[in-house]
């Protein structure tokens, strides 16, 4: 079904060529979608007004396409995982596999290790071939199987290597970083004219990619903060004056830390990089914290990495791939809370918790491995039918087909918004705390 045009624009993904070979699926009598087949973009009320042309754009369903662009008997599938860890990870290599090997009876699966490293030579990280065998049970375990990197690589050497191994289509796992080397691996494809297909797999515990209502790998990152919350409420409410403070991860955007607020809602204060605060009184934070301490003797904090950044001073050191090495605020904070209390003769007991890594390496729950096997699915039906890049992920409730170039800024916690104002009514944290007017 078309949408009508007025009204409607199916935001079409790129697509290498026709699509001349009969689905085997058939043969399972699987059910079939059309790229006609599309699901409306979420649009705010406020964006409206700055929509020009169609008011609604439209992306198209992820699915099993009945033709397909690539004979699979032909077809050699190669995967690599890029940037930090994820729980989910080896689920989407798993299903990816059995949907490449099993389903379509591709030829070959290659897994590349070390990131973007194992697709350049010079490292001589040997791809290593995976099968339903092989990957049978790596969804109980968390991490890579074909373990990570980070660090820029040279795009013609990469894809040099593609060529190399024969590879008509790789599925690259991982954050922004990693989606950004896929525009840039698509583009050297185009222009020496290959026809290799370049699929993107979003992942990040940070759930910031655009457009994508949620990445995998983030809920089973909140469920696993959830049990460190209740630890930091035990750990308060313990002693006199008990302070249980926690840091989580969120480089630039704070879901983790608003949704492990609202998740278990002994939470007193969340801090995100989104919504910037001060310290000293008369408004600062340590201000209300006292005050809330005075209430109830007791006080649990949720600090995103990011938050805060605003009150230290100084360059900052980047890692392998640019990325900001953020300054400390967790050990900040600490050092403030207790100075300010003892300023002021007053005791109190802060127990500092700092799970990062434990919250993503763990296996994913089951919530998120039934969202990875999909994506790992509807990954393989985009590639075999042609789509290259362009990413699969939740949009509105339906697994789409994301054309890469929509891909745009990071997605943060709207302090106007649904979730933030409820990590307010929550927790119960002055909306503003810091000394701007
Ligand atoms: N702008 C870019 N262009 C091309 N490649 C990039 C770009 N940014 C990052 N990459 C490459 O993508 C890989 C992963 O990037 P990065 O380390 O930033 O992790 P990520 O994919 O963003 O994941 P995470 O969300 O865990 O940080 C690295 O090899 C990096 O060099
Ligand atoms: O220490 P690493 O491996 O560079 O990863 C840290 C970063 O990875 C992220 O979890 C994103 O994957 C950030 O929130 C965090 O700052
Ligand atoms: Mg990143």
């Amino acid at each position: 079904m078309n949408p009508d045009e007025s009204m409607f624009r199916i935001v079409p993904t790129e697509t290498l060529g026709p699509c001349r070979y009969d689905s085997p699926l058939g043969a399972m009598r699987q059910r079939f979608y059309t790229d006609g087949e599309w699901v409306i973009r979420r649009t705010r009320s406020h964006e409206f007004e700055e929509l020009e042309g169609p008011p609604f754009e439209c992306f198209e369903r992820s699915g099993a396409r009945e033709k397909l662009y690539f004979r699979p008997q032909d077809t050699t599938v190669g995967i690599v995982t890029c940037g930090g860890l994820c729980p989910g990870i080896n689920d989407v290599i798993r299903a990816i596999t059995f949907a490449a090997a099993e389903g379509y009876g591709v030829k070959q699966v290659l897994g590349f290790q070390y990131g973007y490293e194992g697709l350049v030579a010079k490292y001589y990280h040997r791809p290593i071939e995976l099968n339903p065998d092989n990957t049978d049970d790596i969804h109980e375990k968390g991490g890579s199987i074909l373990k990570s990197s980070r660090g820029p690589q040279d795009t013609g050497e990469i894809v040099d290597t593609l060529q190399h191994y024969c590879v008509d289509i790789l599925f690259a796992i991982g954050g922004d970083g990693t989606m950004r080397g896929v525009r840039d691996i698509h583009d050297e494809i185009a222009r020496r004219g290959l026809r290799i297909s370049v699929i993107g797999v979003p992942k990040t515990i940070d759930n910031d990619i655009s457009l994508v209502e949620r990445t995998f790998g983030y809920e089973t990152a909140v469920e696993s903060a959830w049990s460190t919350i209740t630890s930091a409420h035990a750990e308060a409410k313990g002693y006199r004056n008990g302070i249980g403070l926690v840091k989580l991860m969120g480089r630039d955007s704070g879901w983790i830390a608003a949704s492990t607020a609202l998740a278990n809602s002994n939470v007193n204060f969340c801090l995100i990089p989104e919504v910037p605060f001060d310290l000293e009184p008369p408004n600062g934070f340590l201000e209300h914290l006292r005050r809330r301490l005075m209430r109830r003797a007791h006080a649990v904090i949720v600090v995103a990495e990011g938050a805060g950044q605003n009150l230290f001073e100084g360059e900052y050191e980047r890692d392998k791939s640019g990325n900001k090495r953020l300054h400390d605020i967790g050990v900040l904070l600490q050092e403030q809370i207790e100075r300010f209390f003892a300023e002021q003769n007053t005791e109190i007991n802060l127990k500092y918790f700092d799970p990062s890594y434990l919250i993503r390496s763990t296996p994913a729950n089951a919530n998120d491995s039934e969202y990875c096997l999909r994506l790992g699915h509807n990954a393989v039906h985009a590639a075999m039918a042609g789509k290259t890049n362009c990413i699969v992920g939740l949009h509105c409730g339906v697994l789409v087909n994301l054309p890469m170039p929509m891909i745009g800024e990071r997605k943060r916690v709207d302090p106007n918004g649904w979730t933030w104002q409820s990590v307010l009514q929550a927790t119960r944290q002055p909306a503003d705390m810091t000394h701007e007017e």
